[in-house]
């Protein structure tokens, strides 16, 4: 074990969503990075996070339209077959193109140092992997998250079970998949691996799903996933897994526990029920870093934690849980450090999608949240069985709902579940970011036939105050 360190400007722990951009940025400016990585180049994302969910969420889309062939008019000789060798191949392809990138860019990076193996700190200034020891006046943690087995779900030792990161590997489709967890990980999974052919049931404990959004948002996406066969149980308590003949059982019961357990058999289970943060093995506690209980790492707006010289970025820092604030968090830290900027990470408007088919675009806060901060509400909505494309393309489940400041015109937020809502909620990001009123967004105009046409729209018919 090496006790004279090697010295270079920067350290960053982990290429995930920033710890890669932000090598690239440093050693532009000049400076000397070691960047430290554990198992797979590109972290969650890329490995077993979006890049391969969101590859077989289009695998799913096309087992779903084979199915759904007639209601266009195009006979099919039989029901449509999945080969789920080729469709793992084809999800591990590009998962596997986007790694290789990115281990080609950091590996040809003038004044990188790609390091493999688990960094520790020893210090405010050291980090050890393996037999290296190595020191450098600024520390950037990009960490990251694994999927969450809490101690309140009984027999996880017993029982096997699987997370993302094995469910995006499957080489066989599940015959009964129980998906513990109804959010993001857990719904888009269900529903991909209910279109390629398995039976599939959700228990979640909350009242509903997706719980941040909107009652009727959260309704609607759950209407969308039974009217596909998916069965769904909320309000579930003191889950506990059970070893059973077809692979495994999920014990559940009501709302405080009372009664008989309710047994859910099937052949796979998926736990979906949160992340945690990579700081429990990372030496925080020698260098000094504060974390809060949860194990995230305390930052302030600008990601510099309570050691001076030490940043944190992306999931571990819990100012965000997606591949976008990761990414937004490397060009804050890049710009205060290297462009003179001014950056917070409190300044931006909060932005995601799940995934589902179709898809939920959020920005903003609910109707629900906006209430709680003080706002008198006004609210347009519209069912996508009024939106032309989404009729025309005989996808017309969801619908589109804006929230909108009563006393000062501001635009709050949105929610559009429906055909290309990923995408054409960004129309009312761009409208926040810009500072636009209801009324203004009400005067342009837009592309027919699109689901973003009817954003004005609705923006003109808002409800009275409330
Ligand atoms: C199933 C799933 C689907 C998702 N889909 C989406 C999506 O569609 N859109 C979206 O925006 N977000 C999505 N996310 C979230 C997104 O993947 C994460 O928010 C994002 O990857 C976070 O990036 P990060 O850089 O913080 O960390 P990560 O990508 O997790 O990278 C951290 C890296 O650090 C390494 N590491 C950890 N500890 C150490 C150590 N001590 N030494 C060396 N290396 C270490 C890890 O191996 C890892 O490679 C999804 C997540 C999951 C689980
Ligand atoms: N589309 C996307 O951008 C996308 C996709 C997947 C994941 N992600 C990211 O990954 C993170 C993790 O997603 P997730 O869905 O695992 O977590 P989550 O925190 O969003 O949701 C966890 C769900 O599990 C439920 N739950 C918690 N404990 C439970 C228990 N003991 N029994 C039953 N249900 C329980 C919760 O009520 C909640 O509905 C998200 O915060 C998100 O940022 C994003």
């Amino acid at each position: 074990m090496s006790d004279s360190p090697e010295i270079f400007d920067a350290i960053i722990i982990g290429t995930g969503q920033a710890g890669p951009s932000l090598a690239g940025r440093l050693t532009q400016a000049g400076m000397t990075v070691a960047i430290i990585e554990r198992h797979q180049v590109g972290g969650t994302c890329v490995n077993v996070g979006c890049t391969p969910t969101k590859a077989l969420v289009a695998n799913a889309y096309a087992a779903h339209l084979a199915a759904r062939a007639a209601d266009f008019g195009v006979m099919l000789p039989g029901p449509a077959r999945i080969d789920m060798a080729r469709v793992s191949a084809r999800v591990a392809e590009i998962s596997g193109k986007s790694r290789a990138g990115l281990e080609g860019w950091l590996g040809g990076m003038q004044g990188c140092t790609l390091i493999r193996g688990h960094a520790r700190l020893e210090s405010p200034r050291t980090v050890r992997v393996g037999d290296r020891l190595l020191r450098a006046n600024k520390i950037f943690l990009n960490v990251g998250g694994r999927a969450l087995a809490p101690k309140e779900i009984g027999g996880l030792a017993d029982v096997p079970y699987l997370t993302n990161t094995n469910m995006v590997a499957m080489t066989e489709v599940p015959g009964h998949l129980i998906v513990i967890g109804g959010s993001y990980v857990g719904l888009e999974f269900a529903q991909v691996f209910r279109r390629l052919g398995a039976q599939v049931t959700v228990v979640e404990r909350g009242k509903h799903l997706i719980a941040r959004e909107d009652p009727e948002v959260s309704l609607q996406v759950r209407e969308i996933l039974e009217a596909e066969g998916i069965r769904i149980r909320c309000g579930a308590e003191c889950i506990q897994l059970h070893p059973h003949a077809d692979g495994a059982a999920v014990g559940v019961n009501g709302p405080g526990c009372p009664g008989g357990a309710e047994q859910i058999a099937g052949t796979h289970v998926l736990l979906a029920v949160g992340r945690r943060p990579n700081t429990d093995d990372l030496g925080l506690d020698k260098a000094g870093v504060a974390t809060d209980a949860r194990g995230y790492i305390d930052v302030d707006n600008q990601l510099r934690t309570s050691v001076d010289g030490i940043w944190a970025l992306g999931d571990c820092n819990g100012r965000g849980a997606f591949t976008h604030t990761a990414y937004n968090d490397f060009e804050v830290v890049a710009a205060n450090l290297l462009d003179g900027a001014q950056r917070s990470v409190g300044d931006r408007i909060p932005v995601y999608a799940l995934f589902t088919d179709p898809p939920l675009g959020r920005v903003g806060m609910t109707e629900a949240q906006a209430r709680q901060a003080g706002h008198r509400v006004r609210i347009g909505k519209r069912p996508m069985t009024r939106v032309a494309r989404a009729v025309e393309k005989g996808e017309a489940q969801g619908s589109m709902r804006v929230v909108v400041d009563a006393d000062t015109d501001k635009i709050l937020g949105a929610a559009i579940l429906g055909p290309g809502g990923d995408e054409a909620v960004h129309m009312v990001l761009a409208a926040m970011a810009g500072g636009m009123t209801a009324t203004q967004m009400t005067q342009t105009m837009a592309i027919h036939p699109t689901v973003s046409e009817l954003i004005p729209t609705i923006f003109g018919e808002l409800s009275k105050p409330r």
